[in-house]
């Protein structure tokens, strides 16, 4: 079955204040309709920035230095970008109280998107935040709709956020880190939200999290990040069973067989280097266990090793897969 492309991000190349190494280096990956797309790291490995500039949301001090990224076809601006925020492009946070005002009724806020995006009128939007804050699964949702976030627990702050990101029904929805700061029954119950309304409104969902449980709960695909490059990336089982670069080996080999599903990844010995210190070259080969001269020759290319799975390492160019990518 061929895929329905909503975004694709194209040799993204992101810099900080102008610097080298870039903060986020030639990153290419795409999300298509109905399907989720993990961005997988530890902590500092560019998965937010790159969800940034998806958004169109980049801090001041990062500009895209090449690259692009096509949404349904056209590339995306920044301007165009904020144009399709909230419309067409819905996104989720960690900390729902960033994205809800506390000064505002929870159903005015839902109400308000569809207001300005569909041109609604005040009643018919009430109405539509109400269903969907039903949708959602916040029980009571008439006298919810009249509530402050305040009066919500977290779990049902998500909900809310999350019935605000798609009040439009976007093409795609960013989800960072969603329910990172959520217990774990109220994580699984969000999770099976999102996959639920993913078919529902028939979007594409590219989830940002550190935690391998809820990438296997979640994800159809996956592209794992460290220090700024995707250094492997294709469905999720190809990259459970078989992971070929030894960042992610490390990543998975740090769960234990026998651990909950929320297992969080943070394992392998030493960290991330800073933005500043990413070495030339491959810029795992500070952690790891395989590196050698060659990893620090210059970028190393991406090695295709199935249609649909991929990876940057040196090894793999030694075992004459196809290279992809120039
Ligand atoms: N506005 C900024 N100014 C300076 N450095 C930044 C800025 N935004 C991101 N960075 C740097 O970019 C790198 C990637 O950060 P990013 O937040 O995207 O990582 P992440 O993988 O999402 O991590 P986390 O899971 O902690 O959110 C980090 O080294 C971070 O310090």
């Amino acid at each position: 079955m061929s895929r329905d492309v909503v975004v694709s991000v194209e040799g993204l190349t992101l810099e900080l204040q102008g610097l080298q190494p870039a903060l986020v280096e030639d990153v290419s990956f795409d999300v298509a309709s109905g399907e989720t797309v993990a961005l997988i790291g530890e902590s500092g490995c560019g998965k937010t920035v790159t969800a940034q500039a998806v958004l169109g949301l980049l801090p001041p001090q990062v500009r895209a230095a090449s690259g692009r990224i096509v949404f349904q076809g056209t590339p995306l601006t920044r301007e165009l970008a904020a144009r399709l925020r909230g419309r067409e492009i819905g996104a989720v946070f960690q900390n729902p109280m960033t994205s809800l005002d506390p000064t505002m009724k929870v159903g005015d806020q839902i109400a308000e998107s569809r207001r300005v995006h569909l041109n609604e009128s005040r009643r018919v939007a009430r109405r539509h935040a109400v269903e969907l804050l039903e949708l959602v699964g916040v029980t009571e949702p008439q006298k919810r709709a009249r509530q402050f976030p305040h009066q919500f627990s977290g779990g049902m702050q998500q909900r809310a956020m999350i019935a605000a990101a798609i009040a439009c029904e976007p093409k795609l929805l960013i989800a960072d880190e969603p329910t990172t700061a959520l217990d774990v029954t109220v994580q699984a119950e969000i999770l099976i939200l999102l996959d639920r309304l993913k078919i529902e409104v028939g979007m594409g969902m590219l989830l940002v999290t550190h935690d391998l449980g809820v990438v296997a709960a979640a994800a159809a695909r996956v592209a794992v990040m460290y220090a700024g490059h995707v250094v492997e990336q294709g469905r999720t089982e190809e990259i459970f069973e078989n992971p070929a670069h030894p960042y992610t080996q490390g990543l998975l080999a740090s769960v234990p067989a026998d651990a909950e599903p929320r297992s969080r990844l943070r394992v392998i010995g030493g960290r991330v280097p800073s933005a500043g210190d990413f070495p030339v070259g491959c810029r795992f080969q500070t952690r790891c266990p395989h590196a050698e001269a060659a990893c620090a020759r210059g970028l190393v290319p991406v090695q295709a090793l199935e249609t649909t799975h991929e990876v940057r390492c040196i090894l793999h160019e030694k075992s004459g897969a196809v290279n992809t990518h120039a």
